[in-house]
């Protein structure tokens, strides 16, 4: 059994910090359960374009007001706490706050703890 608080996360290299969300991993590819949980905060007034190619992300939002737009369909839906979206189909999104967001996030396959977006938005796959 694994038991993890966020403080054990803050301040380590598994809290990552960008210049729109930072990202706390509490539970990581090394834990070896086949998916990674984040508490990420989206930033207050930000825009962020993101692509997971090579990841499924769940996003369960539980504090905070934004919204998801969907890059090439242009559909747009709130996110408000009790929010879920799957990005199922890799889709390429642009990710707005609002207010600050705090967004429990779930990957398949797992991250390692460090990644940051690459130029498209993606997080490579480190075996
Ligand atoms: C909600 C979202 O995609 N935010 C970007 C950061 C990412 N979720 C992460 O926690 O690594």
């Amino acid at each position: 059994m694994i038991v993890r608080t966020l403080t054990d996360v803050i301040g380590t290299e598994h809290d990552v910090d960008t210049p729109t969300w930072s990202s706390r991993r509490l539970l990581l590819k090394k834990d070896g359960v086949g998916f990674s949980l984040h508490d990420t905060v989206i930033k207050a007034g930000t825009e962020t374009e993101i692509w997971y190619k090579n990841h499924i992300e769940a996003v369960y939002c539980i504090e905070g007001r934004g919204e998801i737009e969907v890059v090439g369909e242009g559909t747009v839906y709130p996110i408000e706490p009790g929010t879920l979206y799957v990005l199922d189909g890799h889709e390429k999104h642009l990710l707005r706050g609002a207010t600050q967001m705090r967004m429990i996030c779930v990957f398949n396959p797992p991250c390692t703890g460090t990644e940051v977006h690459d130029e498209e938005g993606t997080y490579p796959i480190i075996d």
